[in-house]
């Protein structure tokens, strides 16, 4: 009689390679929302109707009007009736501006008009960091990783699912809303309500994220665990690309912020239902699992207890990649959400393809994550991988601060070493995590790294922010602003990156010493 020998369902390929696929969508729409704003700034810190011309400029409507009724009272043309509001698609104006110190008669058609929230850069920076507040102020991402450690990954990924949504909901609420001047919390109503749906946001956010990676390490243990992270992250990174891509555009022909965060929240709304799918896969997967020790006579893994933290804390590896996670993450999310305007004004890129550079930086990372991390599988080498990858990110942000060659071209290449960067830590990163802490603990060590990742990615762009209104915000004699110099901002990140590249030094001699594995391969022959 033929012998039958009880399978785990994530044995078929075909079934973890759907799991993995499925629950990297949901993750992919929340990273879309995650960075939708970001090349919003210039439009968000703009006071009033921002007009946008067929030659790919943007200029105030209010300094547009002054020069067009200045040109027509001259030149004896009937504009008087010409006001911001009237502004509209397709208009032509004529005016008469300064070109190399002549006065030369302009003219310039309509291409699109937005509505500017005029937030301070102070406001943007409180708002993009709003996203790590919740996580770390009330240490959710900490109970996060109980909770996915203690209820599991069902109950765990339906609930932040559903507080991502309810955050992109709030924010939309907030960004399509005009409060007329009110103020919650001794700020502009609109910025503390977008702030604090992003909080929520960035709550679900970060708990799908520790979800997602105890979802692939339960389906790939002992098989292909680095290319399938890789992987996940790589369409993270899709979404990432498409928030920076299209978020602008979609807000210039809609006319308002808050229709790419609507975009995001239905495109999130088919995510929460892929999640649900994946619950289904998750359910056969533990029958399958207990079917499988029954007929080795195993006995069931032990749970989660508190006593386990100590292990983790007690860790002095772990803590390594702590540290080299909060500096190498401050060193790049929150760059990204500064980048788009750091193009226009240090590189002179039109505001159309502005986003467009940024987005290069999650593109090139969608190839290449996956390649790293099947490399990390096969030859190992995790160690040195994150110590070139931090050394890259230190050498980019020393460029960018440099004022040389700023021109478009350049940026391009940087941003491409910066996408190498960005693929070859974060493919190392996340999978030697199991090789220093094990499978029970996983959820509530990856929460712990998470939860110091968001001090920095919360801090971060408050202070960024700030900087850039005191030190980078170039002004004329009336305090109307002329534009921005980043050396300071740009200085303070490639601190964050030569941090990094001495915490990977250290990391590197402690795996020598206590041979958590990092330099070894992944896929045992
Ligand atoms: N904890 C997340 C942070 C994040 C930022 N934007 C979206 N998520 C994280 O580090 N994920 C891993 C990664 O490399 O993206």
């Amino acid at each position: 009689m033929k012998e039958h020998i009880q399978k785990k369902l994530s044995d078929s390929k075909t079934a973890r390679w759907s799991a993995m696929l499925i629950v990297s969508f949901t993750m992919m729409c929340g990273y879309f929302l995650t960075d939708v704003m970001s090349p919003l700034e210039n439009l968000l810190t703009t006071q009033g109707k921002v007009v946008y011309f067929t030659d790919d400029t943007s200029m105030s409507a209010d300094s547009l009007i002054t020069k067009v009724k200045l040109f027509s009272a001259a030149s004896a043309l009937s504009e008087p009736e010409l006001a911001v509001e009237k502004l509209e698609e397709g208009m032509n104006l004529k005016y008469m501006d300064s070109v190399d110190g002549i006065q030369t008669e302009m003219e310039k058609t309509v291409s699109a008009v937005a509505k500017g929230e005029g937030w301070s850069s102070t406001e943007y920076g409180f708002f993009s960091g709003a996203y790590g507040m919740i996580n770390v102020f009330l240490l959710m991402l900490f109970f996060g990783g109980l909770i996915l450690d203690k209820m599991g990954i069902r109950f765990t990924g339906t609930l932040s699912c559903g507080l991502m949504l309810a955050g992109a909901l709030i924010k939309w609420y907030a960004l399509s809303t005009d409060f007329g001047g009110s103020m919650l919390f001794g700020m502009n109503m609109q910025v503390a309500l977008a702030s604090v749906g992003f909080a929520v946001f960035g709550m679900g956010a970060e708990i799908t994220g520790i979800t997602v990676s105890k979802v692939i390490v339960k389906w790939f243990t002992g098989k292909e665990l680095a290319l399938a992270m890789g992987l996940q992250v790589a369409m993270a990174r899709i979404g990432t690309a498409i928030a920076l891509g299209v978020s602008l555009p979609v807000a210039r022909m809609m006319g308002a912020v808050s229709y790419p965060v609507l975009f995001g929240a239905i495109a999130l709304c088919v995510g929460f239902v892929s999640y649900m799918v994946y619950c289904v896969m998750d359910r056969k997967e533990d029958a399958s699992e207990v079917a499988v020790r029954q007929e080795a006579g195993e006995k069931e893994e032990e749970g989660f207890r508190m006593a386990d933290l100590k292990q983790i804390f007690g860790s002095r590896g772990f803590w390594l990649i702590t540290l080299l996670c909060l500096m190498f993450y401050a060193g790049v999310f929150p760059f990204l959400k500064f980048a788009t305007k750091l193009m226009i004004f240090k590189y002179g890129v039109p505001e159309s393809f502005a986003g467009l550079i940024p987005a290069l930086l999650p593109f090139g990372t969608i190839l290449l994550t996956p390649l790293f991390g099947s490399l990390y599988d096969r030859i190992g080498k995790g160690a040195t991988l994150m110590l070139i990858g931090s050394v890259m990110l230190t050498v980019v942000h020393i460029l960018f601060t440099l004022p040389v060659l700023d021109y478009w071209w350049f940026a391009v290449i940087v941003m491409v070493v910066l996408g190498i960067a960005f693929s070859l830590v974060p493919s190392a990163m996340w999978p030697s995590v199991p090789k220093i802490i094990p499978l029970k603990q996983l959820g509530s060590a990856y929460a712990i790294i998470f939860y110091i990742q968001n001090i920095g990615l919360m801090a971060v762009p408050w202070l960024i922010g700030w900087v850039i209104d005191r030190f980078a915000t170039l002004r004329d004699a009336s305090g109307t602003i002329t534009g921005y110099d980043y050396t300071v901002p740009m200085a303070i990140f490639s601190l964050f990156g030569l941090c990094a590249i001495v915490i990977a030094l250290m990391l590197r001699s402690e795996d020598a010493k206590k041979h958590y594995g990092l330099e070894e391969a992944n896929i045992k022959k």
